[in-house]
């Protein structure tokens, strides 16, 4: 048994997700116990600096330096608090902040070569080693996309270890900032059931970002609150409007939605400037605040919806939602009704908490990172080979 901390401030910025995580085993054997979860949310100064930095506001190199100074020492804050009450952890798996996803891409102007992808996380592993005296394995994303993938989505190949069900079929929809799937046909079908060795059993399992899931409501209820709100809790609001289905099916006609995984997405397609041009879009509709949130509410149910009738095999048996939205009730059940007779639940009711799997999955990467265990998919990321992921920066002065 190894005792990780896992940590990820995901794209919606809100705060670090920490979580003290008991690993056994390594692949189906995989087992995860969480001891302690918490989400440490950032000063508010700190969090306004990532949104900036994150819709595109110019840094210089001493600035950039602070906040990914500021960024680890908040991450190690958090690794040291989550602990505190418990035997001291061994390993850190530290995700980090995204600040700037560029997906791999077409071929640019006058270049045959595909435009490789590009992923900066901030809050640098060794200085968070350096504070927290565990070794910390952090910047996950950069050996896939050296290796031709996308860098994203990582989680994948964890939730295939930990939910992949006998008999059914499985879609996890995360529903964070961004959305993304992993789809897990049911082991004992038609899949490779080989107990030992999960790139075969691989084989059936996909998955990619589906785009939007809460960045552009959080957007909305900044907007039309005065910036007093930052959440639509429970979707209450969103609940009160009407969507207006011709501005969905506009929107889900752009390239994102059409674009074929391996796929993933950040805040720099669904931001900000998006947003702005969905409020431009949605006056021709004559749209109160209510109408534009169940709008956009809509626009992340159909991309999921619309993606999965697009790209899986066969729709799946359940559905199982995490991330934040999960508590969207209005999402939640929006997308009931978009995918019935599919059931929806959420990962909770299947054992793995909703609000703390990414960061667990951050922790199992870790731990299989110092293993020497590949932690990517490639059907999923679409890297040439399975790769080593994440740098270790080792705590050797808590050994002396
Ligand atoms: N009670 C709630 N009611 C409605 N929405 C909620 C609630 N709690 C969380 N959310 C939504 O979930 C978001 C946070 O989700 P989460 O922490 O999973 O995102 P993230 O990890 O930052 O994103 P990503 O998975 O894209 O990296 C919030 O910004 C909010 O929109
Ligand atoms: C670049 C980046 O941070 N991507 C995140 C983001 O948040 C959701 C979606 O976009 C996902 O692909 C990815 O995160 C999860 C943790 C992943 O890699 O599986």
């Amino acid at each position: 048994m190894t005792r990780v901390i896992g940590l990820i401030s995901g794209t919606s910025v809100d705060g670090i997700d920490a979580a003290l995580v008991d690993v056994v085993g390594s692949h189906t054997d995989l087992k995860v116990q969480l001891v302690a979860g918490k989400t440490f949310p950032y000063p508010a100064n700190l969090r306004s600096q990532i949104l900036s930095v994150c819709s595109g506001s110019a840094l210089s190199m001493a600035e950039l330096a602070q906040l990914d100074d500021a960024i680890a020492q908040e991450f190690a804050t958090a690794a040291l608090t989550i602990q505190a009450e418990y035997d001291i952890a061994e390993l850190i798996g530290s995700h980090g902040q995204t600040v700037y996803h560029r997906p791999a891409g077409k071929a640019q102007k006058d270049s045959a070569d595909a435009l490789m992808g590009y992923s900066l996380q901030l809050g640098r592993g060794a200085l968070i080693a350096e504070l927290t005296g565990i070794t910390t394995v952090s910047n996950f994303r950069s050996a896939d996309i050296a290796a031709g993938g996308q860098g994203a989505p990582l989680v994948p190949i964890v939730d295939a270890c930990l939910l992949a069900d006998p008999n059914l079929s499985l879609c996890i929809q995360n529903l964070g900032g961004i959305g993304n799937v992993t789809y897990l046909p049911a082991r004992g079908k038609g899949g490779n059931n080989d107990e030992s060795e999960i790139f075969t059993l691989g084989d059936g399992i996909s998955g990619w970002d589906t785009g939007p899931a809460n960045s552009l409501l959080d957007l909305a209820v900044q907007h039309f609150s005065g910036g007093t709100k930052t959440i639509d809790e429970g979707g209450a609001w969103a609940a009160s409007g009407t969507p207006c289905q011709a501005l969905v099916e506009d929107w889900l006609a752009s390239e994102f939605f059409r674009q074929a995984p391996p796929k993933s997405t950040g805040r720099e397609l669904f931001g900000v400037d998006y947003f702005d041009r969905c409020l431009v879009e949605a006056q021709g509709y004559n749209l109160s605040p209510a109408d534009v949130l169940a709008t956009l509410t809509e626009l992340t149910v159909a991309s999921i919806v619309h993606s999965y009738q697009t790209f899986l095999p066969a729709m799946p048996d359940r559905v199982l939602l995490c991330g934040g939205g999960s508590h969207n009730l209005y999402l939640k059940r929006r997308l009931q009704s978009q995918l019935h007779p599919v059931q929806v639940l959420t990962t909770s009711e299947a054992g793995l908490n909703v609000d703390f799997k990414e960061a667990i999955a951050f922790a199992v990467l870790a731990a299989w990172r110092v293993r020497g265990i590949p932690g990517n998919l490639p059907q999923v990321t679409g890297a040439r080979t399975p790769v080593l992921l994440g740098e270790i920066n080792s705590c050797w002065h808590s050994w002396a």
